[in-house]
């Protein structure tokens, strides 16, 4: 029963056949080979345009150097207040684009609120010497807390960038799980909506360690490889990532991967929205869900077994949790199953 993060997963069979299929022999590095050529032409194929790709090692990376790509001296990204890049990041963004700064934007259910994102880039006019230089706007899809910003919400924000021409990142650790959740193409997900740069997940969904830099004009990929390589995230032996997102495309199996992940969380979901002893902290619609359940269950599940995080009540619902309970993140991933999750379910009614 481990709930604890999709980063506790191992890698999906299919995914591990094929790096191992792909390890003998030799193939030109750094990306030279025709493997990598292979899934660059898949990418544009996926998202229905010529795009820009670029392997890296970790979903910090991917973000990190996105946003670095755009900033300049005095910049400024404008994030959600949960939002990975500036909760979880160590620094990262900031460190890799030269110091340029992350602003928080508040908003419900884990996204930026479009017109608190308009009043905080209005804070940062263009000659704003002192305050900084309004450089780029970055939104997590799946977010951080479950949720998923819907096609038109996706168009707001990006509509509010244009106006001030500043470059729309996505954090998209989860992009299959949001694009199940939301029936949508990956291309109506990013560049349809405006969304100029992409932080492709594979890792969390099955691949062993397999992330990418999407830019969907490659004029603004120019300086990249540049960047990719001053920090350190060129990968010699490139071909195994390439392998890796191989394998994830397959007869869609990151798809599959992903559709099946979110069910175990809606499975979760079901089953605690129809317990006593639980309940839901707010909807979530991605493999992440986040319940209120009393100490004493926690206890239960964690002698049997269970693995998960307790989880910071938001500040925006101090009432959330009442004395003796607790609020836990449960993940879902590819390779959790239905007994996982209805075992878990039975220690809350134990
Ligand atoms: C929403 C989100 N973005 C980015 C990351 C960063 O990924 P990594 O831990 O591979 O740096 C994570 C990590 O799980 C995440 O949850
Ligand atoms: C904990 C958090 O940093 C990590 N990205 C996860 O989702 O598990």
């Amino acid at each position: 029963m481990f709930f604890a993060s999709d980063n506790w997963a191992g890698a999906h069979r299919s995914i591990a056949e094929r790096l191992l299929a792909e390890s003998a022999g030799f193939a030109p590095a750094y990306g030279a080979g025709d493997l990598d050529k292979k899934i660059e032409t898949r990418f544009c194929e996926i998202f229905e345009r010529e795009v820009s790709v670029f392997f890296v090692a970790t979903g910090t990376a991917a973000n990190s150097l996105s946003l670095a790509s755009v900033q300049r001296p005095g910049g400024i990204t404008f994030c959600h207040s949960e939002a990975h890049v500036i909760e979880d990041e160590c620094g990262a963004p900031e460190f890799f684009s030269g110091s340029a700064r992350l602003v928080a934007v508040d908003g419900e259910a884990g996204k930026i609120d479009p017109a608190k994102l308009s009043a905080k880039i209005a804070n940062f006019p263009e000659d704003a010497l002192r305050h900084g230089r309004a450089s780029a706007v970055t939104i997590t899809q799946a977010t951080e807390i479950g949720t998923v910003y819907s096609l038109p919400e996706i168009g707001e924000i990006a509509a509010i960038s244009r106006k001030r021409n500043l470059p729309l990142h996505m954090d998209g650790a989860r992009f299959a799980n949001a694009l199940i959740a939301l029936g949508a193409t990956p291309a109506e997900m990013t560049w349809k909506r405006g969304v100029d740069m992409l932080s492709f997940g594979g890792t969390k969904n099955g691949c062993w360690c397999a992330e990418a830099i999407v830019f969907f004009d490659p004029e603004r990929a120019r300086e990249m490889p540049f960047i990719r390589k001053r920090a350190a995230q060129l990968f010699s032996k490139s071909r195994f990532i390439a392998a890796q997102f191989d394998a994830y495309f397959e007869n869609g199996l990151w798809l599959d991967l992903a559709r099946h992940s979110n069910g175990m969380s809606d499975r979760l979901r079901a089953g605690i929205g129809a317990s006593n002893a639980a309940r839901l902290a707010w909807p979530t619609a991605s493999n992440e869900v986040f319940a209120v359940i009393s100490k004493s269950a926690a206890k239960t599940a964690e002698e049997r077994g269970a693995k998960f995080y307790a989880w910071p009540v938001p500040a925006a619902m101090p009432e959330l949790v009442a004395d003796g309970e607790t609020l836990i993140r449960l993940v879902t991933s590819f390779a959790t199953t239905e007994a996982d999750v209805d075992g878990f379910l039975k220690c809350l009614a134990a």
